[in-house]
Protein backbone atom coordinates (compact mmCIF):
# COMPACT_ATOMS: atom_id res chain seq x y z
CA UNK A 1 0.00 0.00 0.00
CA UNK A 2 0.92 3.37 -0.75
CA UNK A 3 -0.53 5.19 2.39
CA UNK A 4 -2.52 3.57 5.18
CA UNK A 5 -4.90 6.60 7.24
CA UNK A 6 -5.39 4.78 11.12
CA UNK A 7 -8.10 6.19 13.01
CA UNK A 8 -7.38 9.08 11.93
CA UNK A 9 -9.73 12.12 14.02
CA UNK A 10 -9.40 15.73 13.34
CA UNK A 11 -10.80 18.18 16.18
CA UNK A 12 -10.50 21.51 15.80
CA UNK A 13 -10.99 24.02 19.09
CA UNK A 14 -11.94 27.61 18.67
CA UNK A 15 -14.01 30.23 20.54
CA UNK A 16 -17.19 27.89 19.67
CA UNK A 17 -15.74 25.05 21.61
CA UNK A 18 -14.84 21.87 19.80
CA UNK A 19 -15.85 20.35 16.27
CA UNK A 20 -14.49 17.10 15.14
CA UNK A 21 -14.19 17.25 11.39
CA UNK A 22 -12.41 14.13 10.53
CA UNK A 23 -13.86 10.81 12.48
CA UNK A 24 -12.21 7.93 13.43
CA UNK A 25 -11.21 7.20 9.56
CA UNK A 26 -9.62 4.12 8.28
CA UNK A 27 -8.69 3.73 5.24
CA UNK A 28 -5.45 2.69 2.46
CA UNK A 29 -4.47 3.53 -0.79
CA UNK A 30 -2.89 1.51 -3.64
CA UNK A 31 0.01 2.62 -5.36
CA UNK A 32 -1.59 2.78 -8.71
CA UNK A 33 -5.43 3.01 -7.71
CA UNK A 34 -8.08 6.05 -8.68
CA UNK A 35 -9.57 6.31 -5.11
CA UNK A 36 -12.44 8.45 -4.60
CA UNK A 37 -13.81 10.10 -1.54
CA UNK A 38 -17.47 11.26 -1.80
CA UNK A 39 -19.62 13.43 0.59
CA UNK A 40 -21.34 16.57 0.89
CA UNK A 41 -19.87 19.92 1.44
CA UNK A 42 -18.51 20.13 5.39
CA UNK A 43 -18.37 16.22 5.75
CA UNK A 44 -14.74 16.69 5.96
CA UNK A 45 -13.04 15.62 2.58
CA UNK A 46 -10.45 18.73 2.43
CA UNK A 47 -9.48 18.15 6.10
CA UNK A 48 -8.54 15.24 5.45
CA UNK A 49 -7.09 15.44 2.19
CA UNK A 50 -4.98 18.26 3.78
CA UNK A 51 -3.54 16.07 6.71
CA UNK A 52 -2.75 13.60 3.79
CA UNK A 53 -0.31 16.40 2.11
CA UNK A 54 0.91 17.26 5.72
CA UNK A 55 -0.96 20.65 6.05
CA UNK A 56 -2.91 19.47 9.28
CA UNK A 57 -2.00 17.10 11.97
CA UNK A 58 -4.12 14.47 13.13
CA UNK A 59 -5.30 15.13 16.66
CA UNK A 60 -5.60 11.22 16.65
CA UNK A 61 -4.23 8.34 15.16
CA UNK A 62 -1.62 8.06 12.37
CA UNK A 63 -0.84 8.11 8.79
CA UNK A 64 1.48 5.79 7.15
CA UNK A 65 3.48 6.05 3.96
CA UNK A 66 4.84 3.48 2.54
CA UNK A 67 9.08 3.51 3.04
CA UNK A 68 8.75 5.99 5.74
CA UNK A 69 8.42 5.81 9.55
CA UNK A 70 5.14 6.72 10.97
CA UNK A 71 4.92 10.33 12.42
CA UNK A 72 8.57 11.27 9.99
CA UNK A 73 8.31 15.14 9.34
CA UNK A 74 9.40 14.50 5.68
CA UNK A 75 8.95 17.10 3.24
CA UNK A 76 6.15 15.65 0.62
CA UNK A 77 6.86 16.16 -2.82
CA UNK A 78 5.57 12.67 -3.54
CA UNK A 79 2.22 14.13 -2.96
CA UNK A 80 0.58 17.10 -4.86
CA UNK A 81 -2.71 18.46 -4.76
CA UNK A 82 -5.02 20.27 -7.18
CA UNK A 83 -7.31 22.22 -5.25
CA UNK A 84 -10.91 23.26 -6.94
CA UNK A 85 -10.10 27.02 -7.40
CA UNK A 86 -6.99 27.02 -9.26
CA UNK A 87 -6.19 30.97 -8.67
CA UNK A 88 -5.37 29.59 -5.11
CA UNK A 89 -2.21 28.41 -6.50
CA UNK A 90 -0.88 30.48 -9.88
CA UNK A 91 0.44 34.04 -9.05
CA UNK A 92 -1.63 36.32 -11.77
CA UNK A 93 1.41 38.32 -12.69
CA UNK A 94 3.51 35.24 -13.88
CA UNK A 95 3.11 33.68 -17.21
CA UNK A 96 2.10 30.08 -17.67
CA UNK A 97 5.91 29.01 -18.41
CA UNK A 98 6.86 30.56 -14.60
CA UNK A 99 4.43 29.04 -13.21
CA UNK A 100 4.59 25.33 -14.29
CA UNK A 101 8.97 25.44 -13.76
CA UNK A 102 8.57 27.05 -10.02
CA UNK A 103 8.80 24.03 -8.42
CA UNK A 104 11.47 22.59 -10.71
CA UNK A 105 13.28 25.88 -9.98
CA UNK A 106 12.44 25.83 -6.38
CA UNK A 107 14.49 22.26 -6.41
CA UNK A 108 17.69 23.71 -8.22
CA UNK A 109 16.75 22.80 -12.07
CA UNK A 110 18.46 25.56 -14.19
CA UNK A 111 15.98 28.12 -15.59
CA UNK A 112 16.82 26.87 -19.42
CA UNK A 113 15.65 23.15 -18.09
CA UNK A 114 12.61 23.95 -16.20
CA UNK A 115 11.21 26.26 -18.79
CA UNK A 116 11.79 23.37 -21.57
CA UNK A 117 10.19 20.90 -18.85
CA UNK A 118 7.06 23.15 -18.46
CA UNK A 119 6.40 22.99 -22.32
CA UNK A 120 6.55 19.27 -22.29
CA UNK A 121 4.30 18.86 -19.16
CA UNK A 122 1.51 21.04 -20.92
CA UNK A 123 2.18 18.87 -24.08
CA UNK A 124 0.85 16.13 -21.20
CA UNK A 125 -1.85 17.80 -20.00
CA UNK A 126 -2.58 17.95 -23.81
CA UNK A 127 -2.25 21.73 -23.90
CA UNK A 128 -0.57 23.68 -26.49
CA UNK A 129 2.73 25.04 -25.94
CA UNK A 130 1.26 28.70 -26.75
CA UNK A 131 -0.12 28.54 -23.65
CA UNK A 132 3.67 29.13 -22.00
CA UNK A 133 3.51 32.55 -22.61
CA UNK A 134 0.25 33.49 -21.48
CA UNK A 135 -1.05 34.64 -18.13
CA UNK A 136 -3.52 33.08 -16.17
CA UNK A 137 -6.70 35.66 -16.89
CA UNK A 138 -5.88 35.05 -20.40
CA UNK A 139 -6.79 30.58 -19.90
CA UNK A 140 -9.82 29.24 -19.45
CA UNK A 141 -11.15 27.52 -15.53
CA UNK A 142 -10.60 24.29 -17.61
CA UNK A 143 -7.31 25.34 -19.10
CA UNK A 144 -6.38 26.77 -15.77
CA UNK A 145 -6.80 23.26 -13.89
CA UNK A 146 -4.52 21.16 -16.41
CA UNK A 147 -1.87 24.18 -15.93
CA UNK A 148 -2.01 23.38 -12.19
CA UNK A 149 -1.85 19.46 -12.89
CA UNK A 150 0.90 20.01 -15.31
CA UNK A 151 3.07 21.76 -12.40
CA UNK A 152 1.98 19.36 -9.76
CA UNK A 153 3.29 16.56 -12.34
CA UNK A 154 6.66 18.56 -12.44
CA UNK A 155 7.32 16.82 -9.04
CA UNK A 156 6.75 13.40 -9.83
CA UNK A 157 4.45 12.51 -7.62
CA UNK A 158 3.54 9.16 -6.49
CA UNK A 159 0.31 10.32 -5.20
CA UNK A 160 -2.22 13.22 -6.95
CA UNK A 161 -4.83 15.01 -4.67
CA UNK A 162 -7.85 16.48 -6.84
CA UNK A 163 -9.83 18.48 -4.82
CA UNK A 164 -12.95 19.36 -6.33
CA UNK A 165 -10.74 20.32 -9.56
CA UNK A 166 -14.31 19.80 -11.73
CA UNK A 167 -16.63 21.40 -9.88
CA UNK A 168 -16.58 24.63 -11.55
CA UNK A 169 -16.62 22.75 -14.92
CA UNK A 170 -19.07 22.36 -17.66
CA UNK A 171 -19.98 18.46 -18.08
CA UNK A 172 -17.78 17.52 -21.48
CA UNK A 173 -15.11 19.67 -19.98
CA UNK A 174 -15.29 17.92 -16.64
CA UNK A 175 -15.07 14.07 -18.75
CA UNK A 176 -12.13 15.35 -20.77
CA UNK A 177 -10.41 16.02 -17.26
CA UNK A 178 -11.19 12.52 -15.99
CA UNK A 179 -10.05 10.88 -19.07
CA UNK A 180 -6.80 12.75 -18.67
CA UNK A 181 -6.57 12.35 -14.72
CA UNK A 182 -6.49 8.19 -15.84
CA UNK A 183 -3.80 8.49 -18.74
CA UNK A 184 -1.68 10.84 -16.14
CA UNK A 185 -2.04 7.81 -13.65
CA UNK A 186 -0.93 4.94 -15.96
CA UNK A 187 1.74 6.85 -17.81
CA UNK A 188 3.24 8.31 -14.28
CA UNK A 189 2.41 4.86 -12.52
CA UNK A 190 0.74 7.10 -9.62
CA UNK A 191 -1.90 6.84 -6.75
CA UNK A 192 -5.36 9.66 -7.42
CA UNK A 193 -7.30 10.78 -4.16
CA UNK A 194 -10.37 12.19 -6.06
CA UNK A 195 -12.07 14.05 -3.78
CA UNK A 196 -15.96 15.27 -5.17
CA UNK A 197 -19.36 15.72 -3.80
CA UNK A 198 -21.20 14.80 -6.94
CA UNK A 199 -21.26 10.69 -6.78
CA UNK A 200 -22.25 10.43 -10.63
CA UNK A 201 -19.12 11.39 -11.85
CA UNK A 202 -17.54 8.43 -10.68
CA UNK A 203 -18.83 5.42 -12.40
CA UNK A 204 -15.95 4.18 -14.45
CA UNK A 205 -13.82 6.12 -13.20
CA UNK A 206 -12.60 5.43 -9.76
CA UNK A 207 -11.02 2.19 -8.79
CA UNK A 208 -12.96 2.20 -5.50
CA UNK A 209 -14.40 4.58 -3.44
CA UNK A 210 -15.14 5.79 0.29
CA UNK A 211 -18.37 7.77 1.31
CA UNK A 212 -17.47 10.35 4.41
CA UNK A 213 -20.69 11.70 6.26
CA UNK A 214 -20.33 14.46 9.28
CA UNK A 215 -16.52 13.65 9.17
CA UNK A 216 -16.53 9.92 9.49
CA UNK A 217 -16.41 7.31 6.43
CA UNK A 218 -19.70 5.61 6.73
CA UNK A 219 -19.01 3.67 3.03
CA UNK A 220 -16.11 2.39 1.70
CA UNK A 221 -15.62 -0.72 -1.56
CA UNK A 222 -15.02 -1.18 -5.32
CA UNK A 223 -16.58 1.50 -7.32
CA UNK A 224 -19.19 -0.68 -9.17
CA UNK A 225 -19.93 -2.34 -6.24
CA UNK A 226 -20.58 0.39 -4.17
CA UNK A 227 -22.79 2.27 -7.22
CA UNK A 228 -25.06 -1.17 -7.25
CA UNK A 229 -25.33 -2.37 -4.05
CA UNK A 230 -24.75 0.45 -1.82
CA UNK A 231 -24.58 -1.18 1.88
CA UNK A 232 -25.52 2.57 3.89
CA UNK A 233 -28.63 4.38 3.90
CA UNK A 234 -26.87 7.51 3.55
CA UNK A 235 -25.43 6.16 0.21
CA UNK A 236 -28.33 5.43 -1.32
CA UNK A 237 -29.77 8.46 -0.22
CA UNK A 238 -27.10 10.02 -2.18
CA UNK A 239 -27.46 7.55 -5.36
CA UNK A 240 -31.01 8.32 -5.25
CA UNK A 241 -30.31 12.35 -5.14
CA UNK A 242 -28.39 12.02 -8.49
CA UNK A 243 -29.29 10.01 -12.21
CA UNK A 244 -28.86 6.76 -10.34
CA UNK A 245 -32.08 6.68 -9.43
N1 LIG B 1 -9.39 25.39 10.56
C1 LIG B 1 -10.63 25.05 10.91
N2 LIG B 1 -11.16 25.42 12.11
C2 LIG B 1 -12.41 25.08 12.49
N3 LIG B 1 -13.24 24.32 11.73
C3 LIG B 1 -12.77 23.91 10.53
C4 LIG B 1 -11.47 24.26 10.06
N4 LIG B 1 -11.30 23.67 8.83
C5 LIG B 1 -12.45 23.04 8.54
N5 LIG B 1 -13.34 23.17 9.56
C6 LIG B 1 -14.69 22.61 9.61
O1 LIG B 1 -14.59 21.22 9.40
C7 LIG B 1 -15.72 20.75 8.62
C8 LIG B 1 -15.21 19.99 7.44
O2 LIG B 1 -14.64 20.90 6.51
P1 LIG B 1 -13.98 20.40 5.15
O3 LIG B 1 -13.53 21.61 4.40
O4 LIG B 1 -13.01 19.35 5.44
O5 LIG B 1 -15.26 19.76 4.42
P2 LIG B 1 -15.45 19.35 2.90
O6 LIG B 1 -16.17 18.07 2.90
O7 LIG B 1 -14.16 19.42 2.19
O8 LIG B 1 -16.41 20.49 2.40
P3 LIG B 1 -16.41 21.32 1.00
O9 LIG B 1 -16.81 20.33 -0.05
O10 LIG B 1 -17.42 22.39 1.25
O11 LIG B 1 -15.02 21.85 0.83
C9 LIG B 1 -16.54 22.00 8.26
O12 LIG B 1 -17.64 22.08 9.14
C10 LIG B 1 -15.58 23.14 8.48
O13 LIG B 1 -16.27 24.30 8.88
Amino acid sequence: MLLELRQVTKRFVDRGGDFTAVRDVTLSLGEDEIFALIGESGSGKSTLAEMVVGLQQPTEGSIHWQGEAPGQAASRPHVQIVFQNPDRSMNPYWKVRDIVAEPLILRKTGRAEAWKRAGDLLEQVRLPRELLDRRPDECSGGQKQRIAIARALSMTPKLLIADEITSALDPGTEREMLALLQTLKRKHRMAVLYITHRLETIAGFADRIAVMKDGAVVETGHTASVLSQPQSSYTRALLAACSYA
